[in-house]
């Protein structure tokens, strides 16, 4: 069945695109081969992820689908989250919404100016929860990869696996990002964070996304790396500020519950309707 017709929203969190579709009302006949030629940046809208906004199925006040550009459906995205946060907020006129995902419940909120803070739930720190092929201590991974070496995998719905280095601009995430993604140690594949301690005591992190390749950002990966870093003892106290290619977030990991709330911008790019292309 074709999707001419269907209106999107083209949004993205810090450069981290996505095409939003609300298929609440009408279902959408999504294929890995359609979600692929709509994600191309050549023949398609172009987008890192493809999210659904669907029927709520227990608890939220909707499903938030996630895909990756390669048509694999993907349990978490944090800069969607804040994005599909931003639009239920402003449909409901609420102070706070809960999202449900295939990587849990996720709470948006308005915060200060035009920001929007969602709490992604809890860190999830076993090597089951990663999940890594077997036992392993998550803080310290026996693996070395090029110049990358001794990670730590944490879970915010999906894996992470976080390499601290010297300089993470001098990291060609490109040749190795790959290799990680797909290696052995990690049965779903994952997502690999390089990341730096700055002098201001920021974070500075780049990303290769599992299914996507560099994005300019990553939400659950800024929220991986921070919590990685306070694991190591990198950074003393619960919160962090994390620096990706498209700007700043804000990430405290909080200790009550060991959920991660994370505040940055949802921005809405422009909206548009399916119409003639390689995905009707
Ligand atoms: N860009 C996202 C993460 C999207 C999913 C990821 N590529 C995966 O496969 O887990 C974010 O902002 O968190």
């Amino acid at each position: 069945m074709s999707i001419r017709g269907t209106h999107f929203l083209k949004m993205h969190g810090l450069g981290n695109d996505f095409i939003v579709i609300d298929a609440r009302t009408r279902p959408l006949d999504l294929t890995p081969e359609r979600v692929r030629a709509l994600a191309d940046r050549h023949s398609g809208v172009g987008c890192d992820q493809f999210v659904t906004i669907e029927p709520a199925r227990g608890g939220g006040v909707a499903f938030m689908g996630l895909r990756n550009a390669d048509g694999e459906i993907v349990e978490s995205c944090g800069n969607a989250s804040r994005c599909v946060g931003r639009l239920l907020l402003e449909e409901r006129e609420a102070e706070s919404v809960l999202i449900e995902t295939l990587g849990g419940m996720v709470e948006a909120r308005r915060a200060s100016g035009e920001l929007i803070e969602v709490d992604m739930g809890p860190a999830r720190l076993t090597w089951q929860e990663i999940p890594l092929a077997g036992a392993a201590d998550t803080l310290h991974i026996e693996l070395s990869v090029g110049p990358l070496s001794d990670p730590c995998a944490v879970s915010m719905g999906n894996p992470h696996a976080v390499f601290f280095v010297d300089d993470a601009d001098a990291i060609d995430l490109a040749t190795w990002g790959p290799l990680i993604e797909h290696h052995g140690l990690f049965p779903n594949r994952t997502n690999v964070e390089a990341v730096h301690l700055r002098a201001d005591g920021r974070l500075r992190m780049r990303v290769w996304e599992r299914g996507v390749g560099i994005t300019r950002a990553c939400g659950t990966g800024a929220c991986a790396s921070a919590v990685a870093a306070m694991r190591r003892g990198l950074i003393a106290g619960r919160t962090a500020e994390v620096v990706l290619d498209g700007g700043t977030l804000g990430i405290v990991w909080r200790e009550s519950d060991g959920h991660v709330l994370m505040t940055g911008s949802a921005t809405l790019a422009y909206s548009g309707v399916l119409d003639e292309g390689a995905w009707a």
